[in-house]
């Protein structure tokens, strides 16, 4: 077995992934399993930026949990990778150099380990859709590995999209069927197993769901032009004191600082009307320099096919028991129950849940639907094409396996040039032959040699 290590630093916490693969089918579609996921305990390491040490030393715990599940002899050679994603993007927009340094605080510690470390760094949004997109579709095995010397195999196999929902960023990648390419920086080129995919990919900053609550109650003081919110997105009675610095302490929401206020007062009314409402002005859909667009002047094709939704997608849509639930309207009424409901009552119904969670849902559950409404444009008829998900086949459904693949080249372009035959046709077909052959051999000896004995006998 060969073995593979991925950190995903994301805005709120790191996971790190241990993955494992038969050396001998590495090309193979579909071989690389999960075998680990850890979490690492605190915050996303771009919230180390006044500490950057401890960013490196955080994630010890799990490192050392990976050192225990792969085998020793496998250590020096499995790769360590680190992509950092929307957390350290914002960090790097608003000091590139302290972002440079928990990198590389975070490199140190990770050179300690017995493994091939290969490098830490910033993903790009487009990366990170479009290494989801590819984890995806190859965990779900639509990277047929056809044969060009079977001409009735079937040769293409439709991709399924990726909706991926962060703290800090939002990604929408697919394989559009339209041809219509209006703005190039949203599309990526791969030829995968002899096959070329012509994928739209977009990534949001500051539209994860912790980020675009902030714009949004950044947005509330502004309008309001008080510190002291009623809320329709929180439930009735949730009172919750926000301090100012964790509101506009990000390159999202600095811009709208106006007041020398230190807190910020927000009391939940429970209204998912209003609060979709409200959600709705952060989605521009006014300005379009192109054919169509999603929101903000970003071009997006029609959609088209099935939708894989991980991470908060799937927690939120999960808490709220509406993973399989195919019926929009039936989505937004028990969302509009849900945020009806008090915060004592919600409390008490779910004791065990974290209480930041908890008193989120009701935002996070109408920023997803007004998302994938208002802003990428599902409906009722094709929301049934969303599927959330957490895990295919047993992996974690995250871009962490796609960059994998890419970086150790375990999916090659073209189709590994197979022989014709399957090993055992091949010698199914030489015991044959070679039958035949003793068959006709035979034969001949009867027919030249054998009856001229047979008839010296007879005379
Ligand atoms: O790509 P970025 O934006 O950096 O995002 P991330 O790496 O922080 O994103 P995750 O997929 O780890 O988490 C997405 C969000 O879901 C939140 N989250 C995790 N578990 C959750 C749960 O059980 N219920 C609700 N939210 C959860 C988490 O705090 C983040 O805000």
């Amino acid at each position: 077995m060969k073995y593979g290590i991925v950190l995903d630093a994301g805005s709120s916490h790191t996971s790190v992934y241990v993955y494992n693969w038969p050396a001998e089918k590495e090309n193979d579609t579909g071989v690389v399993q999960q075998v680990e996921v850890c979490k690492v305990d605190g915050p996303g390491i771009s919230s180390y930026s006044k500490d950057v040490e401890k960013a490196g030393l955080s994630l010890q715990d799990c490192m050392n949990t990976a050192k225990q599940v792969i085998p020793k002899k496998e250590h020096r050679d499995t790769p360590v990778y680190l992509g950092a994603t929307a957390g350290m993007r914002l960090l790097s927009l608003d000091n590139n150099k302290i972002a440079d340094k928990v990198l590389l605080s975070v490199e140190k510690s990770l050179r300690l380990y017995p493994f091939d470390f290969q490098g830490c760094r910033i993903i790009t949004g487009q990366e990170e859709g479009a290494y989801g997109w590819i984890s995806i579709n190859y965990m779900l095995g639509n990277f047929k590995q056809s044969s060009s010397w079977m001409p009735f195999q079937q040769t293409s196999t439709e991709t399924s999209g990726a909706l991926d929902l962060g703290g800090a960023s939002t990604q929408i990648t697919f394989e559009p069927t339209d041809s219509i390419n209006e703005s190039p920086e949203n599309f990526m080129l791969f030829r995968l197993y002899g096959k070329t995919y012509n994928v739209y990919t977009h990534s949001f900053l500051c539209y994860g769901k912790d980020q675009a609550l902030r714009l949004r109650l950044a947005n509330d003081v502004k309008n309001a032009g008080s510190t002291n919110l009623q809320n329709p997105c929180f439930n009735p009675g949730y009172v919750k004191n926000m301090s100012a610095v964790d509101l506009y302490g990000s390159p999202c929401t600095a811009k709208y600082k106006l007041f020398s206020s230190s807190f910020i007062l927000i009391t939940g009314t429970g209204d998912y009307h209003q609060c979709q409402q409200n959600l709705q002005d952060m989605f521009n859909k006014t300005e379009c320099p192109y054919s169509r667009c999603s929101f903000n002047r970003i071009f997006q094709p029609e959609l088209s096919g099935n939708f894989g939704a991980f991470s908060a997608f799937y927690f939120v849509m999960n808490f709220l028991n509406l993973t399989s639930e195919k019926d929009l309207s039936k989505v937004k009424e028990t969302l509009k129950e849900f945020c009806s409901e008090s915060w004592q009552q919600v409390k008490e119904k779910f004791p065990d849940i974290k209480e930041k969670y908890l008193s989120e849902y009701c935002f996070s559950g109408t920023y997803i639907l007004t998302l994938l409404e208002m802003g990428y444009g599902f409906t009722s008829e094709n929301w049934g094409n969303i599927n959330f998900l957490r895990k295919i086949k047993g992996s974690d459904a995250a871009w962490t396996l796609g960059y994998m693949l890419n970086l150790t080249n375990m999916i090659p372009a073209e189709l590994p040039s197979s022989p014709p035959l399957s090993h055992a046709s091949y010698v199914g077909l030489m015991v044959l032959f070679s039958f035949l052959l003793a068959s006709v051999v035979f034969i001949g000896w009867l027919y030249f040699w054998k009856p001229r004995c047979l008839q010296k006998g007879i005379i």
